[in-house]
């Protein structure tokens, strides 16, 4: 249908909310309703044809149940499931929204709205254009998963993308938070601007403030040059710093005058620099840790999240393990030239019943083994071999004093104590995350 044969109905208990879409929408559509009252929903949807509604999430006190735009959405889907609604929320209801696209919504619009928005989003549910794709990708990786709370990631991806919100990714180590902050930036206004990736967690304090605000020739031994600090290279597009959940509370002051300030201020330098960033933050700590106001400032959590999204473990996701599987084994495939393997029942079996504390990089890694050292076409339980990052302490004792046996050991032993975590065990370990991976393939953990 075309918006100008459109009838359209609009609840929402602020006048002045009516008002502005009934004049925007008037000149455009068939018919425009506005109703101040949900308790007259039915009333109107009986007494006219309506081809959208744009139901609001929250009325004032009027249905004590918590989320009233669910209940006014389901009163109208029973009514008519075919109607087309729109919700309209606020960014803190994003998870409402959210359940309500899971119960039968065809969209929803976050207050304030840009009018093209509002336009845009309507009609293309009245074209009715194919829903929106659930998987995304980034850097052309596509990004795999089918369960339920994957799509969830995915609605909030779409939803946050285009916005400049700051937005805080939560979960454990490899569950794809990096990939996720790139397709945030890559669906956003400032694509074709930089992404900076900054990896806070595994910065000593002294090189926090010259590596984030950069530094002026001179300003300490070894300062030779002028160096942009990473908020100046990210200015326009996107900073993204990891691991931000391992940062001293010193370090949190730092970083929240500079956002707070919208400048940052070179060390030797007396004059602030603008900037003009969009901020994802990430970490792996469990959100308690961020809740604790001896541990993380409560203004700088605030903050960075005006949003989060949190990334669910592998083991959760159900049939996305062989999703992924299947992905990675046929990129694995091509990249060392090894004709199309097959998946046997128990290798099937023994990967759903696996845990996976390293999430998808241990599943990646895994494959990526099997695909190297696996003749012929089928792959077999015998094929997978598991990390040992779960591997009990007492099994590490050094047998010998060889260096390489040492190094491996201590790397189990630090893993071991970090339940999986990399940073830290990097941090512990004193070597950078990359090494620590190098290591753990060198030593096939
Ligand atoms: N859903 C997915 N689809 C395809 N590849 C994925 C997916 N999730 C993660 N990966 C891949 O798994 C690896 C780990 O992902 P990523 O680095 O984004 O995790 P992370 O949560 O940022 O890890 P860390 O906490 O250790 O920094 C990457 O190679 C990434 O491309």
């Amino acid at each position: 249908m075309v918006l100008k044969r459109a009838k359209i109905l609009v609840i929402d208990d602020d006048f002045d909310v009516l008002t502005a879409i009934r004049l925007l929408l008037k000149p455009l559509v068939a018919e425009i309703v506005v109703e101040k009252n949900p308790n007259n929903i039915n009333f109107q949807i009986e007494s006219k044809k309506f081809d959208l509604i744009i139901l609001d999430m929250n009325f004032n006190g009027l249905v004590n149940t918590g989320n009233e735009g669910i209940y006014w959405l389901n009163k109208i889907k029973q009514f008519n499931p075919n109607i087309a609604v729109v919700l309209m929320t606020a960014y803190a209801d994003i998870d409402l929204a959210v359940k309500g696209l899971k119960e039968g919504a065809s969209d929803f619009l976050i207050k304030p709205w840009k009018n093209e928005k509002i336009i845009h989003t309507i009609k293309s549910i009245l074209k009715s254009e194919k829903k929106p794709k659930d998987n995304f990708s980034s850097n052309s990786i596509p990004i795999i998963g089918e369960s339920a709370v994957m799509k969830d990631v995915f609605i909030k991806l779409k939803k946050v993308g285009p916005t400049d919100a700051n937005v805080l990714i939560l979960g454990e180590n490899g569950t794809g938070k990096d990939l996720i902050a790139r397709a945030l930036h890559e669906n956003s206004n400032r694509k074709n601007q930089p992404f900076i990736k900054v990896d806070v967690g595994a910065l000593t304090s002294t090189l926090f403030e010259s590596e984030l605000f950069g530094y002026k020739k001179g300003a300490f031994t070894g300062a030779n040059e002028d160096r942009k600090g990473r908020f100046e290279a990210a200015n326009g597009g996107t900073l993204f710093l990891d691991e931000i959940g391992n940062i001293s509370l010193g370090q949190q002051v730092r970083l929240l005058t500079v956002l707070q300030n919208r400048q940052v201020t070179p060390l030797g330098s007396n004059n602030p620099v603008a900037i003009d960033i969009r901020l994802i933050c990430a970490t792996n700590e469990n959100p308690s840790v961020l809740a604790d106001e001896k541990k993380f400032r409560k203004d700088l959590i605030y903050r960075i999240n005006t949003l989060d999204i949190t990334i669910p473990p592998l083991r959760d996701r159900g049939t996305d393990i062989i999703l992924l599987a299947k992905y990675f084994v046929n990129l694995y495939e091509e990249k060392y030239n090894k004709s199309t393997f097959e998946f046997d029942a128990d290798f099937t079996k023994k990967l759903k019943k696996h845990n996976f504390p390293g999430n998808v990089r241990e599943l990646q890694y895994i494959l990526e083994r099997a695909v190297i050292m696996t003749d012929g076409n089928v792959l077999n339980a015998e094929d997978l071999v598991f990390s040992s990052i779960e591997r009990t302490v007492e099994n590490n004792i050094p047998e010998t004093l060889n260096l390489d046996d040492l190094e491996k050991n201590a790397i189990l032993t630090v893993l071991e104590k970090h339940n999986g975590n990399i940073s830290k065990s990097a941090k512990e370990l004193g070597i950078t995350r990359a090494a620590l991976y190098r290591r753990l393939e060198k030593y096939e953990l």
